[in-house]
């Protein structure tokens, strides 16, 4: 790959005096951050554009003053709609076991059969917070900004559920991995 990525500078700088940055192909990065390994989680909302939810990856922490993370959402996603007008959310972080339901709201399904799928309660913002999650950190929507194909939500944490899963999930290489923590 780095030699690609070195070929398409030479060329572009010959042929750009400039010397432009090359632009990776969209193919090589998903297979590069495929190797990013993340936690999975099901982000939530309801609300005025009723109830939704979606499979996330790309979610972390950003500041603890105040308590905020942030989502990265596809504007192009079934659900951005629900998300954008509710302004509330529920990022539920899954944990070992949750394999299918993430595939299940991984897309391409009807939202009612996503939700059949779990057992659900709600907190303070009225987003399903997913009663086994390894955690669940009930959110505000405070800001959003669009990146690429994508809005990124800035979540500030209203509420936070722990629950009492032992072993997390982590999505790496395309495929999920339940990870423990070695013994005492
Ligand atoms: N951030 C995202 O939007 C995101 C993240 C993970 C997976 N997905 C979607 O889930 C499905 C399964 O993905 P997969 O991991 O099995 O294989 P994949 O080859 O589609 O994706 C590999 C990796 O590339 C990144 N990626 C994929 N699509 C992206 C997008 N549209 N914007 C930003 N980053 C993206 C993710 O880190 C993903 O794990 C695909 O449809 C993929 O688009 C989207
Ligand atoms: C493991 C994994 C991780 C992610 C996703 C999928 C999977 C399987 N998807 C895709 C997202 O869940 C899917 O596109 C939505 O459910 C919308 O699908 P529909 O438009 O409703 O079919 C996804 N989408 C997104 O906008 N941000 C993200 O971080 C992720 N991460």
């Amino acid at each position: 790959m780095l030699l690609n990525a070195m070929a398409s500078h030479a060329a572009s700088s010959s042929s750009n005096p400039a010397g432009l940055l090359p632009s990776l192909e969209k193919a090589d990065y998903r297979n590069a951050m495929a190797r990013l390994g993340a936690a999975v989680n099901i982000i939530t909302t309801d609300g005025p554009a009723g109830r939704a939810g979606f499979t996330a990856s790309a979610v972390c922490s950003v500041t603890d003053e105040p308590p905020t993370l942030l989502v990265c959402l596809n504007r192009s996603a079934s659900v951005y709609p629900a998300f954008k007008t509710n302004g509330v959310l529920c990022v539920n972080v899954l944990a070992a076991g949750h394999q299918s339901l993430s595939a299940l709201f991984g897309g391409k399904t009807p939202m009612d059969e996503r939700f059949a799928a779990g057992n659900w309660s709600r907190k303070t913002t009225g987003s399903p917070m997913l009663d086994d999650a390894a955690v669940s950190f009930d959110c505000r929507v405070v800001h959003a900004t669009s990146a690429g194909t994508h809005d990124v939500l800035f979540c500030e944490a209203v509420a936070i559920a722990i629950g009492g899963a032992t072993q997390g999930l982590i999505y790496f290489d395309r495929r999920y991995h339940e990870i423990a923590a070695p013994p005492h």
